[in-house]
């Protein structure tokens, strides 16, 4: 199969985000790669996304798994090289999947040799100027920009480290192995869209580019989301529309409603194509804690508008942590003793937990979250292994607990590899509850009520219904905050979507009256239910359950 050439695909895609690293590992070295991956394709294919958005496969010392790049063109050892990159491209191609690559576009590695070459400070002994040092920001006291906030604060105390060898101290929003690039330096933008270019030559469908916001430095503020770093990301696109047409940019920007919207730009002076929808993330959790829907309906009201060309992104978990940066204090600690009550669970500011066990397993909440994910506006992505329920590795450092090898089936390492699960980049998880003996795809694609099974029904129902796509959304009235009720509506249907987030079955008059005389009818089943009156529409709602209907 191919694709269709439609310039606005990414609106009713859906998305896959994995690591090649620990997927499927081909030649049996414990560590996944391109050659493994490609095998999975038809996996994927019949799962029912569209789009696969796979983690940095850089050269890198691996020291923030990837986003501390060593080579912008170049494939990490481990994963393969070009040429299988070139073959995998080809073959999800030829099975009508695009691929979205990452870009990391602040920092680099300090191992990259443009810092190497920079540490040399400005001035070399032969008195000719450094012209890498520019490449990065510098300073001799280390005290500007107090304004900017520590991102990871669990590691670092500054984000200034003095290099001992230019005896200099550099500028990092991340760890401390990751310098940020210097945006006012013309060559590192020439540099950042050179690289894009090679990727975009070969044929990548686009990149999820990751920390936009703190390109540009500026004394007397936060140094995030500033004018000029808006002016360099609309150079990319620019570049982007201009030479890769039909190609997505898809920001990475982790901010609150009035400021994530910046980066779509406008219709005249566009930006990315998608950007992540951050602040609505926390709230669908926390409104299953709380059993009221009031904080989805409110965040979501506060998104502004934004371009027709734009599209959000929406997502349940990823390969961070669950972030709780877009949340209240109050809601921050609301969280924190809801979804981690070992202290082992938190991390910098968030829960490095897997959907599955922040869920406590239950069937019912893992799907209500998964039909609202798929229902809201915005193209949705699963994160790898959330679609057979995995679980996580709390004993593993940094966020990497939640990136454990992919569970195949039942076999060594989880059919992960054939090496052993010691010999692999991480232990394949092999407790009781969601080891690969239990949870694994070759017994749910044997069992048609597994969760890969159901949720691959739902992908193939939201596909049938281009409304869940790109219709509009109105929240509906109710007299009853654990009812979350909203319509998502096109020129040719109007499709109802009510969910009960309470753990007990509730009863819920819907304000539909603009539908009176209309009869909702199931998605999946056709069904139909009583007609719409004047009168608000009572309905019963099981606990934690959903309804999909067309208003016909
Ligand atoms: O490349 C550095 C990091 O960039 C992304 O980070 C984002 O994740 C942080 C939480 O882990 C988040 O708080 C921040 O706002 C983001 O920019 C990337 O997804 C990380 O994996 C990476 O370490
Ligand atoms: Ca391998």
């Amino acid at each position: 199969m191919t694709q269709t050439p439609a310039p606005e695909w990414y609106k009713s895609a859906v998305f896959y985000e994995l690591s090649v690293r620990t997927f499927a590992d081909g030649n049996g070295d414990g560590k996944g790669d391109f050659p493994g991956l490609t095998g999975k394709l038809d996996y994927l294919r019949g799962l029912g996304v569209d789009v696969l958005w796979i983690l940095p496969c850089y050269p890198s010392p691996l020291r923030d798994d990837g986003y501390d790049v060593a080579d912008y063109v170049g494939i990490h050892p481990d994963l393969g090289t070009l040429d299988d990159f070139k073959v995998f491209l080809r073959e999800a191609h030829a099975r009508g999947l695009r691929v979205v690559t990452d870009f990391v576009t602040n920092h680099t590695s300090s191992d990259h040799p443009w810092f190497q070459a920079a540490r040399r400070g400005p001035t070399l002994p032969d008195g000719s100027p450094n012209e890498y040092y520019d490449y990065y920001v510098w300073s001799d006291t280390g005290t500007e920009y107090a304004g900017a906030r520590i991102i990871f604060t669990d590691t670092e105390v500054s984000n200034w480290t003095l290099d001992e060898q230019s005896g200099r101290y550099y500028w990092h929003r991340f760890f401390a192995s990751q310098p940020d690039l210097n945006y006012d330096n013309p060559r590192v933008i020439e540099e950042i869209l050179n690289a894009a270019r090679f990727w975009l030559d070969l044929g990548v469908d686009g990149f999820r580019v990751d920390a936009v916001p703190y390109l540009i430095e500026r004394e007397g503020t936060n140094c995030e989301n500033l004018p000029e770093t808006h002016d360099i990301l609309k150079r990319f696109r620019r570049m982007v529309d201009e030479d890769y047409p039909g190609r997505v940019l898809l920001a990475e920007a982790n901010q609150w409603p009035e400021e994530v919207v910046e980066y779509f730009g406008t219709d005249a002076d566009p930006e990315f194509h998608m950007c992540f929808n951050f602040p609505v993330m926390p709230r669908l959790y926390m409104s299953l804690k709380k059993e009221d829907t009031t904080s989805i309906r409110e965040i979501m009201e506060r998104l502004p508008a934004i371009p027709a060309f734009g599209q959000w992104v929406t997502f349940l978990r990823n390969h961070d942590e669950l972030t709780l940066e877009m949340v209240t204090d109050d809601e921050r600690a609301f969280m924190y003793a809801a979804y981690a009550p070992d202290t082992r669970m938190k991390i910098n500011v968030g829960i490095r937990r897997r959907l599955a066990p922040l869920l406590d397993n239950d069937r019912r909440r893992v799907e209500l979250l998964t039909t609202v994910l798929l229902a809201l506006p915005g193209s949705p992505i699963l994160y790898y292994g959330d679609e057979i329920g995995m679980g996580d590795d709390l004993s593993l450092a940094d966020r990497n607990g939640v990136r454990t090898p992919m569970q195949w089936n039942a076999g060594m390492s989880g059919g992960f590899s054939t090496a052993t699960p010691d010999q692999c980049f991480f232990p394949p998880i092999g407790d009781a509850v969601y080891g690969y003996g239990r949870v694994n795809v070759q017994s749910q694609e044997q069992d048609p009520s597994s969760l890969l099974k159901w949720t691959s029904r739902q992908l193939e129902l939201r596909r049938r219904h281009p409304a869940f796509a790109v219709g509009d959304l109105t929240f509906i009235d109710t007299d009853n905050p654990a009812i979350l009720a909203f319509t998502r509506r096109t020129g040719d249907e109007t499709l109802l979507i009510v969910s009960n987030f309470a753990a007990n079955a509730q009863a819920v008059h819907l304000n539909l009256g603009d539908y009176a005389g209309r009869v909702p009818v199931t998605l999946a089943g056709a069904s139909p239910f009583p007609a719409i009156g004047e009168d608000p529409y009572a309905m019963i709602l099981g606990k934690y359950d959903y309804y999909w209907l067309r208003l016909n």
